[in-house]
């Protein structure tokens, strides 16, 4: 407890290091009633009481996920924007759709994934407004099991400033909350992306935290071989979210 107290304090004090160092003014995050931003929102408000911003955005979300981004909000105090990008998201998604059909070109197998990717990335730009309008770094919720696994949408969730939480696992997340004082709903709930109905994480990438947590800290002989393999193909697959673009050598 004591120990998780001086890391909270520390990354604190981090966070105001990185925005003096920008030359910015403030802290924002996207609030989804998930965890990670929980932990997220409350660092940032730490840092800049008077120069944070929680932005919620719901698009075709279940009510249930907004109240709980609330209970967040509410809990530390953060300032807000509570917008419902469902409109603005479906006309991108629809127009490009119609599109490719008039080409001949539309592929409906891949209709899911790429609703669920447009959502992050339309989140990513209108968190980037308020941040641009503000003055303000962007904060990025990925915690170690998630960037291992590249458990998010490339330049969506994924694209942000800063990552607090880059050296957590999930379970330390989960530790931090406490100690910070996040409302048990949000605690409780199974971690999910929330792009479509019934999805949790540990279903689509058919392990669990525990096992992702354990690989990250080396405890190897704790993971089943069928668990070790299907984390090693998420982080083989995801090497490209983890670096800048690649380009040719200079010919
Ligand atoms: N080798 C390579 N080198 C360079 N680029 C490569 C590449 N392979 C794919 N790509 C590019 O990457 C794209 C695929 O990556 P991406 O668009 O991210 O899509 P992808 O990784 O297929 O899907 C995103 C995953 O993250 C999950 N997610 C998303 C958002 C939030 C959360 C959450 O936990 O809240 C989770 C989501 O449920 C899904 O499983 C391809 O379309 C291609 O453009
Ligand atoms: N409805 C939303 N409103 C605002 N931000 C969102 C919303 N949905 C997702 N996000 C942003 O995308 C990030 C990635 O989502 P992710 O599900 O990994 O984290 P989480 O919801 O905070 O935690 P959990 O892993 O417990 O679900 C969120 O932390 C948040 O910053
Ligand atoms: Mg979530």
């Amino acid at each position: 407890m004591k120990d998780i107290k001086l890391k909270i304090d520390k990354t604190v004090e981090w966070l105001r290091e990185k925005v003096k160092e920008a030359n910015s003014k403030g802290l924002i995050v996207g609030v989804s009633g998930g965890i990670d931003s929980a932990v997220v929102a409350y660092l940032i408000k730490k840092a800049f009481p008077e120069n944070s911003m929680g932005v919620i955005m719901s698009i075709k979300s279940n009510p249930n996920d907004r109240e709980d981004a609330l209970k967040v909000i509410n809990g530390c105090g953060i300032e807000f924007l509570d917008l419902d990008l469902t409109q603005p998201q479906d006309l991108i998604l629809s127009t490009v759709i119609n599109s490719l059909k008039e080409k001949n070109l539309y592929k409906e197998d891949y209709l899911k994934m790429t609703d669920a990717n447009l959502r992050a990335r339309v989140r990513m730009s209108t968190v980037y407004t308020v941040a641009n309008n503000l003055g303000y770094l962007v904060v990025g919720t990925d915690n170690a099991a998630e960037i291992h696994t590249g458990y998010f949408t490339k330049y969506g969730d994924g694209g942000v400033d800063l990552v607090p939480l880059s050296n957590l696992t999930k379970k330390e997340v989960y530790e931090w909350a406490k100690v910070l004082g996040v409302h048990k709903d949000v605690i409780n709930k199974a971690p999910s992306a929330g792009l479509w109905e019934g999805q949790t994480d540990e279903n689509e990438m058919g392990t669990t935290y525990d096992m992702i947590d354990a690989v990250v800290e080396g405890r190897l002989d704790e993971v089943p071989q069928k668990d070790k393999e299907i984390i090693d193909r998420l982080h083989r697959v995801s090497e490209h979210k983890r670096h800048t673009p690649a380009g040719p050598p200079k010919f």
